[in-house]
């Protein structure tokens, strides 16, 4: 904390219009955030900046350092997601998206596709991720084509495909996203993604994305209202992340969400434990999840056919799988022995 004497006293006309408006976004930052933390969110969106110099008076006191350094991984990944959403938006504003997506390829029917592979095989309906490292398990396969990787994971049965698009934290790019889209792979995409900004689902739209993430644990339930409005209008599926009770919760509700994913990982501590999924489903929560025909995805930590049996007890139609498919020398093989038998089309169907 360091104090500053002002020599000059601050009346309200010695406030210039810029400083006005700095005052003004600070106090609707920490509106936010008390918002946020009434809904049991812990991270903040963007480091906290302090009081503007002349919001203190005739002694300008500003706090540095005080909380400037993130609670959690996931915390440092949102304050710099900001900064990089903020820098891409200066370069392309939404205006130009929003004349871009006229052009780009229809959107597809993510949430068909789950429904589709589980009746043809009784089994969750996977979504693959195309992920090539971590921040908890550092570079998860050194020859990481995604475009081949993509082609396995079709033709071993995924019924679609998550992409991280994540550079810093994840290795993952956008234009892998979009070399996917462009090599002919027919599964339904899932744009793995930090979004703290609407103007990062345009951008995924454009980018060939179908559905992209939404999670509850960094957006405050109006955002997750307003995100999944503009989902819908861009033909793009939502997949609510959630990873405790108050999060589902608050995610069931808010109208109209069809798709919920349950993250086995803690994104703060790294912990995986599967037995989340079923903790979630249990009881009422899973009674109103199944009267709405909320599709459930059991999210991260699934290596063998028991953890996908498992899930599918606590009662979801789909998973999530990284680590243990884009670690096999042949992800199409890896799928099969995930699920304990060939899910492909060409496998035996029951
Ligand atoms: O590699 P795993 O343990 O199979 O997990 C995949 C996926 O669930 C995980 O990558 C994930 C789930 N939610 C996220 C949010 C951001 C980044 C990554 C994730």
């Amino acid at each position: 904390m360091s104090a500053r004497s002002s020599s000059t006293v601050i009346s309200e006309d010695t406030i210039s219009e810029e400083d006005a408006l700095k005052i003004k976004e600070w106090e609707v930052e920490r509106l936010q955030d008390e918002i946020a933390a009434s809904q049991g969110i812990r991270i903040r969106r963007r480091p906290p900046t302090g009081p503007p110099l002349h919001y203190v008076g005739p002694f300008e006191f500003q706090v540095e350092n005080e909380g400037n350094t993130p609670c959690n991984i996931l915390e440092e990944i949102i304050w710099y997601k900001d900064k990089e959403v903020s820098q891409m938006k200066e370069r392309t504003p939404l205006s130009a998206l929003k004349k871009a997506i006229s052009s780009a390829p229809p959107a597809r029917d993510f949430l068909g596709a789950l429904r589709r592979s589980y009746s043809r095989t009784g089994l969750p309906g996977l979504i693959a991720e195309v992920k090539k490292a971590s921040p908890s398990r550092g570079v998860l396969r050194e020859d990481f084509n995604p475009v081949e990787i993509a082609k396995a994971y079709e033709k071993g049965g995924a019924a679609c495909l998550s992409v991280l698009t994540d550079e810093k934290y994840f290795q993952g790019s956008f234009e892998n996203l979009e070399a996917i889209r462009n090599a002919g792979v027919e599964c339904p995409l899932l744009c793995k993604e930090f979004v703290v900004d609407a103007w990062q689902i345009y951008y995924a739209r454009i980018k060939g994305a179908d559905a992209i993430l939404l999670i509850a644990a960094v957006l405050p339930d109006l955002d997750i209202m307003y995100m999944t409005k503009i989902c819908k209008l861009l033909g793009l599926t939502a997949l609510v992340e959630v990873h405790d009770e108050r999060e589902m919760d608050r995610v069931l509700g808010i109208d109209g969400i069809e798709l919920i994913g349950i993250n086995n990982r803690d994104l703060g501590t790294f912990k995986v434990d599967i037995s989340n999924t079923k903790n979630l489903l249990e009881g009422e929560r899973g009674k109103r999840i199944r009267q709405e025909g909320i599709i459930v995805v059991g999210e991260s930590g699934l290596f063998t056919p028991a953890d996908v049996a498992y899930v599918q007890e606590a009662g979801v139609k789909a998973v999530l799988v990284g680590e243990s498919l884009v670690k096999q020398k042949d992800p199409a093989k890896g799928i099969t022995e995930l699920f304990g038998e060939d899910i492909s089309c060409k496998g035996p169907s029951i």
